[in-house]
């Protein structure tokens, strides 16, 4: 579509209006500069508990207020805290792996990295610590199924909703909500009783959370008090760690995903990595938080998976007060959408864009690009309030798989990723097997 009518054009989505741009100038002002004319995304009638208080839904004041309080649970002390649990769940992963690269010598990707971000998601969010993840029997991952790839995902009335926001209190609701959902909830809520009756310290996220959240005031005739009673904090709380999971899942292990196909098919990238990781846990003992610090090229690679295979394949906020850019005006109630894929391979912005080049992240590179035409996590004060911790957990698994495993391609290995068609959430991969061999 930008092909044909430029980087900037307008559609309807049933009854509303939608710009599409890759306009980096747009993009800056939509998102950054003019922030407060675009503060959410398309709105949705949702009164289900739970669901209706998720930071990606909820709206203006109300948004600001949770996401200021969710905000400190991704501070660089707290999400050290939680890095512990990232490296055990990555450890676990290679005795897993061990196994299979002696037995089948192949790796369904997508289902064992699929499996390592449940159960750090499940330790971080659920507080559970769970045996035999990944297994065919396992109800984490099949309820996860349920919730991610619904059958009604490969369906054109998934899009009722998003064409028409207004019906999802009533039409989309069962289909946005399915059954599965409630074995989640229903697992947070247990876990938030307990807790409530409890002393100990887990340095989770529901901890971290419920802290920050309690903590959050507001100022009432020149007093400070809490904003939540109790049981408001229990909802918001329960809210946010299942919109972790949805949220954080399956676009950390999709990357992840893609990450290992990438290295599969650019040998000389892994080897340039594998040679940096071996160096840097030489001089600290273990793949850790403080391993990954200041470790540039880790952070290069990622950023190109994420540049050519961006999970979210759109970016959307809608305008709230009406304002005009070079002759383009834009009324309450449009829609701006950044669709990812076109932006990510712009010639304009990045040249030789099919090719798999973690140094055009380098500092010193003359083609870096500029931070405003990279949306792979959105851009601005809405962004992905995850990202910090979805890097954390991703560069701390590449770093222990790349140090313990080669990757390489098999005959099941396509040439250039595919994906699965559908027509809401993450870009899913298919037939992302790879070979794996352990480097001992
Ligand atoms: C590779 C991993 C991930 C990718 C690519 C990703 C991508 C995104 C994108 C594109 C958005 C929309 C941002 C915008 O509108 O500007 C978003 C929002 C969000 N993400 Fe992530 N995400 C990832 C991991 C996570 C994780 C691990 C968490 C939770 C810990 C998370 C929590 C959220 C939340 C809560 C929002 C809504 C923010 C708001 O509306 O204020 N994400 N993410």
């Amino acid at each position: 579509m930008t092909a044909k009518y430029g980087k900037t054009f307008g559609y309807f989505d049933g009854t509303l209006p939608n710009l599409f741009t890759t306009d980096i100038n747009l993009i800056k002002s939509v998102f950054v500069k003019d922030f407060d004319h675009f503060v959410n995304r398309r709105s949705f009638e949702v009164k289900r508990k739970v669901f209706r208080k998720m930071l990606s839904i909820i709206q203006d004041k109300e948004w600001k207020d949770v996401r200021s309080s969710v905000t400190p649970v991704f501070t660089t002390g707290k999400i050290k805290l939680m890095s512990k649990m990232i490296t055990e769940c990555a450890n676990r992963l290679v005795i897993k792996f061990q196994t299979i690269a002696e037995t089948e010598g192949k790796l369904d990707a997508k289902m064992q990295f699929s499996a390592f971000t449940m159960d750090v998601i499940a330790r971080s969010a659920f507080g559970m610590t769970i045996d035999n993840l990944g297994g065919k029997d396992d109800p984490f991952m099949t309820k996860a199924k349920g919730v991610f790839n619904p059958p009604a995902n490969k369906s054109a009335l998934i899009m009722i909703p998003f064409v028409f926001p207004k019906l999802l209190a009533y039409a989309g609701d069962r289909i946005f909500f399915p059954k599965a959902f409630y074995f989640f909830i229903d697992i947070l809520e247990d876990l938030i009783k307990q807790r409530s009756n409890s002393t100990e310290k887990y340095n989770d996220f529901v901890e971290v959370a419920t802290e920050a959240i309690m903590e959050h005031t507001k100022t009432v005739n020149g007093k400070q008090v809490p904003i939540w009673n109790r049981e408001e904090v229990d909802e918001i709380v329960t809210s946010q760690s299942m919109l972790f999971l949805l949220a954080g899942f399956d676009t950390t292990a999709t990357t992840l995903t893609n990450s290992a196909f990438l290295l599969a098919r650019n040998p000389e990238v892994q080897e340039r990595l594998y040679e940096q990781v071996v160096r840097k846990h030489e001089k600290i003992g273990e793949v850790n938080h403080e391993m990954i610090l200041d470790f540039p090229y880790v952070d290069h690679v990622i950023h190109e998976v994420l540049r050519m295979y961006p999970p979210v394949p759109r970016v959307e906020r809608a305008c709230n007060k009406e304002v005009t850019y070079n002759g383009i005006h834009i009324k309450k109630g449009v829609v701006v959408t950044v669709p990812t894929f076109p932006l990510h391979y712009d010639e304009e912005y990045y040249p030789d864009p099919y090719r798999f080049n973690p140094d055009r992240w380098d500092p010193e590179s003359e083609i870096k690009p500029s931070p405003y035409v990279f949306m792979p996590f959105g851009m601005g004060p809405r962004n992905c309030v995850g990202m910090r911790f979805a890097m954390e957990e991703m560069k701390i698994a590449l770093c222990t798989l790349v140090k313990n495993f080669r990757f390489f391609p098999v005959a099941e290995t396509p040439e250039e990723m595919q994906f699965e068609d559908g027509f809401l959430g993450v870009v899913q991969p298919i037939h992302a097997t790879v070979g794996i061999e352990s480097r001992s």
